[in-house]
Formats: C-alpha cells, structure tokens, sequence
C-alpha cells in the first residue's frame, strides 16, 4: 500500500444501512460503500467503516417490529444484529476479495492509556494487511457510563485513534444549510467551515427511529475530529460515490498550484457536501484521550490562581488551588475541571458562584481519591502527610496528566473580582 495514502474513516448510521420501515439491510447502499472502499483501498488510502445497524438488523432476524426500551433486551438484539451485519459486510467485501476485521469498542476498552495505544496498534496492523476494519460499539456490554453515545461520537474519537485525516459523516441530507431547505427556499448551503464556534446552521434533524443520532450529534463529533486535526465532512448517505469524488476534489486542492480559499478554477465543482476545516494547532493524542477517551467519575472545583498556574506556568495542581470536590473517584481516574471563584468569608474553605459562572475547563487524572483530595483541599503540599497519614505525591494531579479543552489552551487569565483580588494577597497559599 501506498505509504503517500490517506487516511479515511466513513461512518454510516443505522438509517444509511437498514429500511426504517422494514428493518432489511439497504444493499443497494451497502454495495455501493463497499466499492466505493475497495477502490479507495486500491488507490493506495487506508479506510476504516463505523457501521451501525446492529440492533436494526436483530430487529429484522427476529422479526421484532419496534425496537424495545428494556435495555438488556436491546442489547440482546443487537448480538444478534452484530453478527448478521459483520456476515453481511464480509460477504459483499469478498466479492471484491477484501479482508474485513470487526473492532467493537466501548469508552472502558480506551480508557486504559495502554489499550488505548493497543486499539492504535491493531489499526495499524490491520493497515499494513490491507484489512478494512469495521467499528461499532460494543452494545451488548456499553451501559450508559461506558457508552460512547452514539457512532458519531465513536467515530470521531477512532478517527482520532487512527489520525485520520478524514472522517466522512453519511447523512439522509447533502450538507448543513443555513436553515431547514425542505420548508426554507431561503436556505443556503454551508460549504466550508473554518471555525467551528462560530457555526450558524439548522441542525434541528432529529435521529432516525432506529439511531440515536441527528445533525446535532455530528456537530458534537465534527468538533472533536477538526480539534485532533481531521477534516471532517458530512455528505449524503444515499450516494457512496461521493466520497471517492471529495477525496479526490480535496487532493487537487491541495495539489494546485492556485488555489483561491475553497475553489480552484480549473477544478471541477465536487459533490455538495459541508467540509469542517481542521484545527490548526490540533490537540496530542495523549491530550485527546484524556478530554475524551475517560468518562470523569467526577469533579474537582479549582479557583483562578491554580488555573492561571496550570494553563500560563504549565504546573501542576497542588492541593491549595482545589476548593471543592465532588462525586466518587479513585486515585488514577479522570475528573473535570471546573473553575470558580473562592470566596474569603466562605466557611470550610467552600466557594460561592458569583461573577463568573464556573466552567469545565479540562480533565485530569489525578493522585488521590475524591476522599482524599475533600480532606486536602486548600493545604499546603506539606500537611499532605500529617492529614493523611501518609502522602504519595506532593500535587493532586500532574501537569502531564492535565489536558484542557482546546479553547481553554490559551486564555487570558479570567478577571477576577475585587473580592478575590483581594483574597489573593501574599498571604495566600503558594502554588507551584
Ligand atoms: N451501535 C448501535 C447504533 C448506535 C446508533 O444508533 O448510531 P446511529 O445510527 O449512527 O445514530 C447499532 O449498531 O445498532
């Protein structure tokens, strides 16, 4: 395989692959993703396939007409349907005598940093073998704590595993638009978005009957592919083809010599699809799997002065910046950050809301049990010892094992309010 190829993740949601009404695989759709990868493959790019369908497809086999609220029995249906659909993509994939692979994954299998690198690894066996691997998530084990939520989640964070540098998102609709087309003749098509943040769309379209996702859970996973550097395109699920046409679109662009913003003169218009420019200063993949690798099993309440100390002097957070904590958690698990202002008169070393509303910030693993951290909170690293009785490290959690949302990755220091300006006089404990 072309060392030069791309890297493309093609996710497909429940309403691509499986009639709405009837639950039977769509195989004209099927076919066409099937040849569609094969001869991006050929061309030398490496393609992996989030396919949903599992628990449309059980419906089918077991002649269920409505898919079940009780959760064990969804997940029973969904074994089912796993199977099936696995059978039915391997069966199309060796027509064209391409080797398949089934991945499925739930938010614990990644959450160890060393299966995380593992999942990366068998990726790029996988590459090397010419084998397409086929994620879903692992429905019959993932309860709500360890879901992913929805594929499009999931296959934002395996484009990032596998540094994509696409990830196509297959919808019932071509493009994001301005407002919704089918009721506004205004509604005007959004092509390229360069900053996420500032999107205007109508993404009003609910999930499927069968899905769990809509415009707006693709939003959530564009947001994480642009910020670990993948392009990120949604486009029409109905027309395969057009992802080998974008692809090839975007290599001209890249290749021209002249290229004006989004078009280039002599290149032919692509399909009509809406393309989430990536990040210019994408995250690490270590800062990625902590901000969305780790389900937080809670919450750790830091003011400004450790915030400033963590994000402008990259240190580390030491138990004088924490002011509250919440929830269960054990040493080594992931919490968010959330910063807020401490008030002086506040009793028990508490905080108080006021001016600022206190946001999440970024997550952290960290040294000590929320136990541990409630009893140490707002000491000094010294008294770790003779509160505890015993002390493993001097901070709450290490700079290496802290990760802020990307729009938190330079922030001017937030202003404080003249109560805290004045709380935070020499008197006030040191951070490192
Ligand atoms: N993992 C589930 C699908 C999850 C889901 O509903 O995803 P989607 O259809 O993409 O909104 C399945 O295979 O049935």
């Amino acid at each position: 395989m072309a060392a030069s190829g791309l890297t493309i993740v093609i996710k497909l949601g429940t309403s691509s692959i499986v009639d709405e009404k009837t639950h039977e695989p769509i195989l004209s759709i099927l076919t066409l993703i099937v040849e569609t990868v094969a001869k991006l493959r050929k061309e030398g790019h490496r393609v992996v396939l989030v396919s949903s369908g599992a628990v449309g497809v059980g419906l089918r086999r077991m002649n269920v007409d409505d898919r079940p609220t009780y959760l064990p029995r969804i997940q029973a249906l969904a074994a089912v349907g796993q199977c099936r659909l696995m059978s039915l993509w391997d069966n199309l994939f060796s027509h064209l005598r391409v080797p398949v692979a089934q991945i499925l994954l739930t938010r614990n299998d990644i959450a160890d940093r060393s299966q995380y690198i593992n999942a990366q690894n068998t990726f790029e066996q996988l590459f090397d073998m010419g084998v397409i691997p086929i994620v879903n998530e692992n429905d019959t084990l993932a309860v709500s704590e360890i879901k992913f939520g929805d594929n499009d989640t999931l296959s934002a964070i395996a484009a990032a595993t596998v540094k994509a540098d696409y990830l196509f998102l297959m919808t019932d609709v071509d493009c994001l638009y301005t407002a919704n087309p089918r009721t506004n003749p205004d509604a005007e098509p959004i092509e390229v978005v360069s900053d996420i943040s500032m999107l205007e769309a109508d993404v009003s379209s609910a999930g499927s009957a069968l899905g769990t996702g809509g415009m707006s859970t693709k939003i959530v996973a564009a947001k994480l592919g642009t910020s670990a550097g993948v392009t990120t395109i949604i486009t029409k699920s109905s027309k395969p083809g057009n992802v080998h046409d974008i692809v090839k679109y975007l290599q001209r662009l890249q290749e021209a010599p002249e290229s004006n913003g989004n078009q280039t003169l002599d290149i032919p218009r692509p399909p009509l699809h809406t393309r989430f420019l990536p990040s210019d200063t994408p995250i690490q993949s270590v800062t990625f799997w902590l901000l969305h690798g780790l389900t937080p099993h809670g919450t750790l309440y830091i003011d400004y002065g450790a915030y400033d100390a963590l994000v402008n002097h990259q240190a580390s957070l030491l138990p004088a910046g924490v002011v509250g904590v919440e929830g269960h958690f054990a040493q080594q698990e992931a919490v968010r950050l959330v910063v807020v202002e401490k008030h002086p008169e506040a009793l028990n070393g508490d905080f108080i809301h006021h001016g600022q509303e206190p946001r999440e910030v970024g997550r952290a693993l960290v040294n000590y049990s929320a136990t541990e951290i409630a009893l140490i909170k707002g000491h000094r690293s010294t008294q770790i010892g003779s509160i505890l009785g015993w002390s493993d490290s001097e901070y709450v959690a290490l700079r290496e094992n802290i990760s802020f949302h990307p729009e938190e990755s330079h922030p001017a220091t937030p202003s404080l309010t003249p109560a805290l300006e004045e709380w935070k006089s020499p008197q006030s404990p040191p951070r490192s």
